[in-house]
């Protein structure tokens, strides 16, 4: 199956160290979503894993999320393609989840959702918490340089770690 799992904030729209509390502040990047659109028209399952502990810290509602989320959708949709399962984790850091990254609760999800196995399926995010969560269940790390991606890349990267300018050029290497 051809499987692609990306992070949100700062993959598919800008991030804010501020939190996106708002559907006003839930800024694609275009050519993100023209990628998204790219890959599901050429037979890709494009998913979405994103920790969301706005809620868990009562800056925004499921709702405010869901619209986001529905905004996505239609963006895709307008440009020909799909977005697949979107999984959120939206408790904060001391809740003990097992679904915020960097655990990999949320990519055991996902894979559960598509009955498919997660090993080398490329999981791409800007945070090293997105890169360890895939580590965890044998996914591909790859980081993008947008959103929080050139912090996370002063540090040093996991071996073995894919590093592309955004998704936009994910695309073109999945795509060529
Ligand atoms: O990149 P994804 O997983 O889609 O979403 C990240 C967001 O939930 C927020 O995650 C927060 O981290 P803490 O949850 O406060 O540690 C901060 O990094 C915010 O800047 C960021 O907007
Ligand atoms: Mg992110
Ligand atoms: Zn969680």
């Amino acid at each position: 199956m051809k499987l692609l799992i990306l992070d949100r904030d700062g993959v598919i729209n800008q991030d804010s160290d501020a939190y996106i509390k708002t559907l006003d502040e839930w800024i694609p990047i275009p050519s993100s979503i023209a990628a998204i659109a790219r890959l599901s028209q050429a037979g890709w399952t494009v998913a979405v894993a994103t920790n969301q502990s706005g809620i868990a810290r009562g800056y925004y509602d499921l709702a405010t999320l869901e619209s986001m989320h529905a905004r996505l959708r239609q963006l895709v949709a307008e440009q020909g393609g799909e977005v697949g399962l979107i999984v959120h984790c939206p408790h904060g850091p001391d809740d003990g989840c097992d679904c915020r990254k960097p655990k990999p609760g949320m990519l055991r999800q996902i894979a559960a959702h598509y009955a498919t196995d997660l090993a080398g399926i490329w999981f791409v995010g800007d945070t090293s918490g997105d890169l360890q969560a895939a580590l965890a269940v044998d996914c591909q790390p790859v980081l993008v340089k947008t959103g929080k991606g050139e912090r996370t890349l002063a540090k040093p990267l996991p071996p073995g770690t894919l590093v592309f300018d955004d998704l936009a050029a994910v695309a073109d290497q999945l795509l060529s």
